[in-house]
């Protein structure tokens, strides 16, 4: 029969697994917990309208999927681009959007038979308080775009569904784009910068006291991608609002269930050693 020495070590080393083993369980969905759809927006430490600023390197980015449009033009479903990733950060009246997406080619020229662009762009709602269809709104709920092309520079544009796309005189937005590397890792950077408050109609307001939605499309000009043929997004949203960080319903569940195992794991543990005790 073991001794108490041994008896003890022994409950000592299955209650220190236990608690890693529920340290582990709690730490990997904490570390994570972002609902999927959220974009997080940073404090901007400075300028940031340089795709290559000092200070991106702080700020925290987003995984976007992309999936073809459901669009009806041809070859719709032949697009080549996966996911963008992106970057938000707000300071001293100045909202800053960093795009990123892997391109082996630079495509921004137009002047060729069938030579097509490298574009990117950004949709929000322009009355924030519904979320408007993906496919570039509806004719009752418009979208405000800002669209970089290599070709064309930046605009920006009001849509109420495809084929309704207008530029807006007097852009609020402007765009600064670079093209870095080669081969599989070359990259597209591009910043988006406006003013908060930005005045004008049919332009985002962009509040501070609750989400905003967004979407991204991707246009590969070298795969003949223009208007309707691009990857897209589904809707996104930056947490703008005062509200509390992180999910607190995930984090309220995960600790409940990491004290329960930790309480079973202690109840079971001196219930033995009772019993074992209680041969002795
Ligand atoms: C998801 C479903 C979508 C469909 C079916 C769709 C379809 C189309 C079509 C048919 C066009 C050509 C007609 C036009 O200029 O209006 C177009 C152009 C355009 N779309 Fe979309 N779209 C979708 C989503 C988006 C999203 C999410 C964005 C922005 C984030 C966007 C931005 C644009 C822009 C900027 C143009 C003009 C591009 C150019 O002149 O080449 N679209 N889209």
């Amino acid at each position: 029969m073991p001794d108490t020495t041994t008896r003890r070590r022994t409950l000592f080393a299955a209650a220190a697994v236990a608690v890693l083993v529920t340290l582990s369980a709690v730490a990997a969905p904490l570390a994570s917990a972002r609902p999927a759809h959220e974009i997080p927006v940073a404090p901007a430490s400075g300028d940031l309208s340089g795709p290559t600023t000092d200070g991106w390197e702080d700020v925290p980015a987003a995984t976007v999927p992309l999936a073809s449009a459901p669009s009806s033009v041809p070859n719709a479903d032949q697009t080549s681009i996966e996911r963008v990733h992106v970057q938000a950060a707000r300071g001293d009246g100045r909202l800053y959007l960093r795009l990123q997406w892997h391109d082996a080619t630079r495509d921004v020229a137009t002047n060729e038979t069938r030579a097509f662009a490298d574009s990117v762009a950004v949709q929000f709602p322009v009355n924030t308080s519904s979320r408007p269809p993906i496919a570039m709104g509806g004719p009752t709920n418009r979208v405000n775009v800002w669209y970089w092309s290599g070709a064309t520079g930046t605009e920006e544009l009001l849509a109420g569904g495809a084929g309704s796309t207008t530029e807006l005189q007097s852009p609020s937005v402007n765009a600064s784009a670079v093209h870095r590397g080669s081969g599989e890792n070359a990259t597209w950077t591009v910043v988006y910068t406006r003013d908060v408050d930005a005045p004008g109609a049919n332009r985002t307001t962009i509040a501070d006291d609750g989400d905003l939605d967004v979407a991204f499309a991707v246009w590969n000009g070298s795969n003949s991608e223009r208007a309707g043929r691009k990857s897209v997004s589904e809707w996104h949203y930056f947490p703008f609002g005062p509200g509390p960080e992180g999910p607190p319903y995930e984090t309220v569940l995960w600790t409940i269930a990491g004290i329960a195992i930790v309480g079973v794991v202690a109840v079971t543990a001196f219930g033995v050693h009772r019993s074992r005790g209680g041969m002795n």
